[in-house]
């Protein structure tokens, strides 16, 4: 009989519940549900997706700027890696929002980096990272998110029907996720979210091709706001891009291997 390798997705998805088992026992869910009410509270949201529009409907492009150190694809990106100073660079350099990798074992990354960011600066942020339990969401408001990533390919219709709904009841927004037609199928019934993205890497295999944006493109009912995902290198990518009326960006390799992030930033985007 042939055993199949799991992907690098699946290799995350299975250590993602055994996370959350490990974090349960640290802190309950009742507790977390608490933080939550709290950050509510005395942390409320910023407004992630406002902030998202706002910048394109002033015509310019909404850029989500990502703080990773670290990547499955790429390994290291970043050694000198301070999250507060990244996003203030961040801020100056005209992004519109912040996506922090929370991940540890496959991104190297940290919930304390995203309190660090977000304290640095005005911005709203993401927290990133692969959402499969009601707990995560309440620890990802506890600790100040505004908003959630769910990842259509590590989801079933229900659960993602079910985190998406539990994000916005507590005011988080939430970016759904979709790489393939069938992925965006499951988004577009599942989830009543506005933020659509496009990932263009493939998350079994790596492959990354930004024509993956355009193939789904028109399949995508106008009241959705799409967000294209990775890849976007130069300002031809983003000229690519908004030629086709795709004005949202989440870029994280670009910035994070340059020596100033915000002024990659500015680089690639200042009309
Ligand atoms: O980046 C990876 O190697 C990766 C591997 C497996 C699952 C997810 C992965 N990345 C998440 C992302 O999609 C990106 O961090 C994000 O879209 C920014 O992409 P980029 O601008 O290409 O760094």
């Amino acid at each position: 009989m042939q055993v199949e390798t799991p992907t690098i997705l699946k290799k995350i998805v299975a250590r993602k519940h055994e996370e959350v088992t490990e974090r349960k026992l640290h802190v309950t869910l009742e507790e977390v549900k608490n933080a939550a009410l709290l950050a509510n509270k005395e942390n409320p949201v910023r407004g992630f997706a406002n902030a998202l529009k706002a910048k394109v409907a002033n015509g310019q492009s909404g850029v989500i700027a990502e703080i990773k150190k670290a990547s499955p694809s790429k390994g290291v990106l970043r050694e000198h890696f301070v999250p507060a100073d990244i996003a203030q660079s961040y801020e100056k350099g005209g992004a519109a929002c912040l996506s922090i990798l929370t991940d540890k074992d496959f991104f190297q990354g940290h919930e304390d980096f995203l309190v660090e960011a977000r304290n640095a600066c005005g911005l709203p942020v993401i927290r990133k990272d692969f959402m499969v339990d009601p707990y995560q969401i309440y620890e990802a408001r506890a600790m100040g998110a505004d908003c959630v990533l769910l990842i259509a390919a590590c989801l079933s219709g229900k659960e993602l029907f079910e985190l998406d709904k539990l994000a916005r009841e507590l005011t988080l927004d939430v970016l759904v996720e979709v790489h393939n037609r069938a992925e965006l199928e499951l988004a577009l019934e599942y989830s009543n979210s506005e933020l659509l993205g496009i990932n263009n890497r493939d998350l079994h295999t790596f492959n990354l091709s930004l024509n993956n944006t355009f193939e789904l493109l028109d399949s995508i009912p106008k009241e959705r706001f799409i967000v294209t995902e990775s890849g976007i290198h130069t300002r031809e990518d983003v000229a690519l891009m908004r030629d086709k009326n795709v004005n949202a960006f989440l870029v994280g390799e670009a910035f994070m291997v340059a020596d100033e992030p915000g002024s990659k930033l500015a680089e690639l985007f200042q009309v």
